[in-house]
């Protein structure tokens, strides 16, 4: 019942604790007290049995109710039931303007033999209604008027006469029509709300309706820590070795999302006194601290450290992808989430570890994720024995499909316009293969107008900045395209192996002087069958090249190549001569990839974009132009 907010993917097995740590022989102990131990993940904890074993030794504790003014309260979660103390609507309102009558007088009343009743006066909104009427009488009233004693029924302006001081009523109304009666929205003493209720605009329209001005939430403070000596704050400029600070940004904004206190402590450098004291700091000022980074196997990962030196670490290591080395700890009874340092990791093990154990402390309801079934449009490998979490983009096509929003590990970037995520349970150990279906848990509204999956040069990247409408952009190689045209999915696609409405030939170049440091493509892109035939005139194999040349990354992209030559990250690469040119790259011209661009129809636009632009790059375009 305690992990109502986690992923039931498994069924709990025993588990081992996490006990074997040995230590390394002098790794430079200077700035700690104790022996410097590297930690070793052997065993994994279960999600499912850590978050039991985390509730067990710090139970959740809600934090005090507090009074906020209806306005301030949104996101907050309530702390009281509420109850209304009126009736609601408080009084007999008319739906409409028209005259109030007792409804008998109005029977048989039409078009040709129309009704008379004398008009007694007028109630306007917002007055008591003091004047009484009876049969054979009337009164004026407005929309929302209280209905004047004696009435039943309001007669709607469009169908009466006004003469003088009497009307004809050309309709006639039953009892009740055009009334809104007291106690059918809300009845006096009537359950409205209850406690851990998520207070959104709706829920304020309705504490608004009762007449609560004010209403007791709670939330819980969160401390939240970034570690790490790497890290720069957006905005300043990145040295050499350095890194943004993505997780303060990311951890305080979706605890605010959720309606959770942030107090953001800023970066803590790997120091451990300084570390030490920012964790004493953060569990007296806060309830809950959340710190990032410094969880793993290095000499220099901290937390788990002063966690333990402070208090208890209950588990380190969980069977969790990506965030493997979290720690689940407590120092003064206040519980101590240390998450995995790379964004995506330490996103995930906020989602799926401490919100469903912050919303425990604020008593909230159980909300169901909002999850929906796709295709799997890719190969989706698990991390083994771990449950594994994937961002995923969906295209549509007979229903929704699933592709991997990034084919490069912690692309925070391109997760940041993912559509949802899959979650692969612990148990399966195959992947989940191409047309399987899956369920994706969605962070936002999957739906668009406009979509591009494929290969990718820079002409691509000119067409979507030229294009005024949002693209949702897969630039995950020649898999993608080709099954976006088997498939038949909303989209433009671009790959060497797709059907196509148009050809564009891709001139393919060498950029840089051969050299021992290579630039090789992604195996995903159109270019990969250059470099192995590269391999091939060279009488060399690909296992041997990997022998006898330093392969310097695996670009998914030709501008990424262009970039790694032109850093002099790598002597030679395969890239396009459009991205050569764009890069003021000298260049040699190797050979023609002739690539298919298809669409879905109602994709004219943007396909019609990306054709301009490869004609304007100088390739060759078939049938256009
Ligand atoms: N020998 C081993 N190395 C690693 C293991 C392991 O088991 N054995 N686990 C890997 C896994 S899995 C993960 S996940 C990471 C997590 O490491 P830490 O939690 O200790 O995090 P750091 O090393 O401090 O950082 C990892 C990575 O993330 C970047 N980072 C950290 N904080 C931020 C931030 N606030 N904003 C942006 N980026 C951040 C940091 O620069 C590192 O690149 O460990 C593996 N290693
Ligand atoms: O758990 Mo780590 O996040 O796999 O890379």
């Amino acid at each position: 019942m305690y992990s109502r907010f986690l992923d039931p993917a498994t069924k709990s097995k025993p588990l081992v604790g996490f006990k074997n740590s040995y230590a390394l022989p002098k790794f430079g102990a200077s700035r700690m007290p104790t022996e410097r131990k590297r930690k070793v993940f052997k065993k994994l904890e279960n999600v499912d049995v850590a978050f039991n074993k985390l509730l067990e030794k710090v139970p959740p504790k809600s934090p005090e109710p507090f009074e906020v003014d209806l306005l301030d309260s949104l996101g907050l979660y309530l702390a009281e039931d509420v109850v209304s103390n009126l009736s609601i609507p408080p009084f007999p309102r008319t739906s409409v303007d028209g005259y109030a009558v007792n409804s008998v007088s109005t029977w048989g009343a039409s078009e040709d033999n129309p009704v008379r009743l004398k008009v007694k006066g007028r109630v306007k909104v917002g007055e008591e209604a003091r004047i009484e009427i009876a049969p054979g009488e009337a009164v004026e009233v407005d929309t929302g008027s209280m209905l004047p004693p004696g009435a039943d029924a309001v007669v709607p302006i469009e169908y009466v006469k006004e003469e003088g001081n009497e009307i004809l009523v050309f309709r006639s109304v039953v009892p009740g029509e055009n009334v809104l009666w007291p106690g059918t929205d809300v009845y006096p003493n009537e359950l409205v709300f209850t406690e851990g209720e998520r207070i959104t605009s709706r829920v304020i329209a309705g504490l608004a309706s009762i007449g609560r001005g004010k209403v007791k939430v709670r939330t819980v403070k969160v401390a939240v820590i970034s570690t790490g000596n790497e890290l720069v704050e957006p905005g300043k400029e990145l040295p050499p070795g350095k890194v943004y600070d993505v997780n303060t940004y990311s951890l305080t904004t979706r605890l605010k999302e959720e309606g959770f206190e942030p107090i953001p402590l800023g970066v803590i450098p790997d120091d451990y006194e300084k570390m030490k004291r920012a964790l004493e700091k953060a569990v007296e000022i806060a309830d809950v601290v959340v710190t990032s980074g410094s969880t793993s196997a290095g000499p220099e990962d901290l937390v788990y450290r002063i966690v333990g030196e402070l208090g208890e670490v209950i588990v380190h290591g969980l069977a969790f992808k990506p965030g493997k080395p979290v720690m689940l700890g407590a120092v003064k009874g206040k519980p101590v989430f240390g998450l995995a340092g790379h964004p995506d990791s330490a996103y995930f093990n906020l989602e799926k570890i401490v919100l469903p154990y912050l919303k425990l402390m604020v008593r909230a309801k159980s909300t169901s994720p909002r999850k929906v079934k796709a295709t799997s449009g890719s190969t989706f490998t698990p991390a083994r024995g771990r449950r594994t979490h994937v961002p995923v983009t969906l295209l549509e096509g007979n229903g929704y499909w699933a592709f991997p929003s990034s084919i490069s590990d912690h692309a925070m970037v391109s997760y940041s316009k993912s559509d949802g995520y899959i979650v692969i349970p612990e148990t399966r150990r195959a992947p989940v293969e191409v047309g399987e279906e899956v369920e994706v848990y969605l962070f936002g509204d999957p739906s668009y107008s406009y979509a591009f999956i494929g290969d990718v040069d820079v002409f691509v990247d000119e067409a979507l900045r030229s294009f005024k409408e949002p693209v949702k952009f897969l630039p995950i190689g020649s898999f993608g395209g080709e099954l976006a045209s088997k498939t038949e999915l909303k989209a433009v696609w671009l790959s060497p192996k797709a059907s196509g409405k148009a050809t564009i030939r891709i001139e393919v170049v060498t950029v840089g002087n051969e050299g021992k440091r290579i630039a090789v493509p992604h195996s995903n892109s159109f270019l990969y069958q250059f470099y192995l035939e590269y391999l091939k005139s060279k009488g060399l194999t690909p296992a041997r090249a990997r022998k006898e040349l330093l392969h310097v990354g695996s670009y998914p992209t030709p501008q990424a190549i262009c970039y790694a030559i032109k850093e002099g990250m790598a002597e030679f690469g395969f890239t396009t001569r459009a991205s050569a040119e764009a890069y003021g790259l000298p260049y040699k011209r190797i050979g023609v990839a002739e690539l298919k661009l298809g669409w879905k129809e109602g994709q004219d636009k943007l396909a019609e974009a990306i054709l301009r632009s490869a004609e304007e790059a100088g390739y060759e375009v078939e049938p256009f132009g």
